[in-house]
């Protein structure tokens, strides 16, 4: 099993203690603090994240300032990615959903292994995150290639919070600031986020997969061989689900309008459905609460992740169950734990745009051992 050590390079360490389970009003004073080592050299920054910009930080000493110049060179540097068990990366986040975003575009295989993946994703061992997305060269016609490990270290299909980040990772790579668009190949097919003027990536995510078996579930079709409200016991309760893939699978739950989507008991329901027998690849499940037919409000439980503060595939599985359900219109808001998307599910080509944002948190190296 492959570990992380706290480096005597780098060292980063950050402070997470906003549970998923956080309330939207104490959300509103979340903050990342967090202190890097360099060679006996510490500087300390106050990251909160609305003003997170590259290296934005205090740098007491000039050698410090001028191993974080070098530092953020390497970072982005391709070859060096990860090379004598070093990792160079870069630290993104959409509404609070974490990435450690890698430069891999030398190769087509994976510079790291999936344990190595998880080792990173640790809070208190590694850097931190919910999973780890690789950039890697372009196939069948795309630009790119993105592929997440989850911090469990499995490997999904797709990550809606993760692309807005790869767009924004991309554009630094290449170092243009232009408002333009990308085609990605995922395992979920071809996914095209756009970066929009005011800094926001719009996404198309393609069209919502419907078909029981291919969501994958063993669920009994109800609804033209869709899942839609559907009768499923977990934890000694009758929950109505709506199944929906979004290249991965995602289960959701519609709650009556009466009850508050924050007093659900997430940790013990969450993995309970993730590890469902009526869900033979896992499942993500989302938990919704409709505000009304433009505005719902959720909580999520990731497959291979747990409980994130955004899922952007599961905003948009649950517009498209919602929109089954007859609860809302096809372009809604969709208010996260971390923070608001716009979800529209279009019915001129049926495909789910996804607008929301996408932020660099910091960037770093990280030591790795086999
Ligand atoms: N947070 C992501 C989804 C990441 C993958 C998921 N955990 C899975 O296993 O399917 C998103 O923003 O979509």
């Amino acid at each position: 099993m492959a570990t992380i050590a706290h480096s005597p390079l780098v060292w980063c360490r950050r402070r997470t203690s906003v549970a998923a389970s956080t309330s939207p009003s104490e959300r509103s004073s979340v903050s990342v603090s967090g202190k890097i080592g360099l060679s006996g050299c510490i500087f300390k920054s106050n990251l909160v994240s609305p003003k997170l910009r590259r290296g934005r930080a205090v740098c007491i000493g000039a050698r410090a300032e001028a191993m974080v110049a070098d530092l953020k060179t390497k970072s982005t540097a391709p070859e060096a990615a990860a090379s004598e068990n070093v990792l160079h990366f870069v630290k993104y986040q959409g509404l609070g959903n974490d990435f450690i975003l890698v430069d891999n575009r030398k190769s087509s295989t994976l510079c790291i292994t999936s344990e190595q993946a998880a080792r990173l994703c640790d809070r208190n061992f590694g850097i931190g995150g919910d999973g780890v997305i690789f950039v890697l060269p372009g196939v069948n016609g795309s630009d790119y290639t993105m592929r997440i490990i989850n911090s469990d270290g499995s490997e999904p299909e797709m990550c809606g919070n993760g692309i807005r980040c790869v767009a924004k990772f991309i554009a630094e790579l290449e170092g243009t600031t232009e408002q333009r668009s990308y085609k990605i190949d995922t395992l979920a097919g071809l996914i095209v986020p756009e970066l929009m003027a005011d800094g926001q990536v719009c996404v198309d995510m393609g069209p919502p997969i419907l078909e029981a078996k291919k969501v994958p579930t063993t669920l009994e079709p109800t609804q033209d061989g869709a899942v839609v409200k559907a009768s499923l016991v977990v934890a000694g309760r009758s929950w109505s689900v709506t199944c929906v893939s979004m290249g991965n699978p995602h289960c959701v739950v519609l709650l009556d309008p009466s009850e508050d989507v924050y007093s659900l008991p997430l940790a013990e329901i969450g993995p309970l459905f993730e590890k469902n027998e009526v869900f033979p690849a896992r499942i993500n499940t989302e938990f919704v609460q409709v505000l009304s037919s433009l505005h719902l409000r959720m909580r999520v439980w990731e497959r291979g992740a747990g409980p994130t503060l955004a899922c952007g595939t599961g905003a948009c599985a649950l517009v498209v169950a919602a929109v089954l359900e007859g609860r809302a219109e096809r372009n809604c808001l969709v208010e996260l734990p971390g923070g608001p998307l716009q979800i529209e599910w279009r019915e001129s080509d049926n495909h789910v745009y996804m607008t929301g944002p996408a932020q660099i948190a910091f960037r770093g190296t990280a030591y790795l051992y086999n």
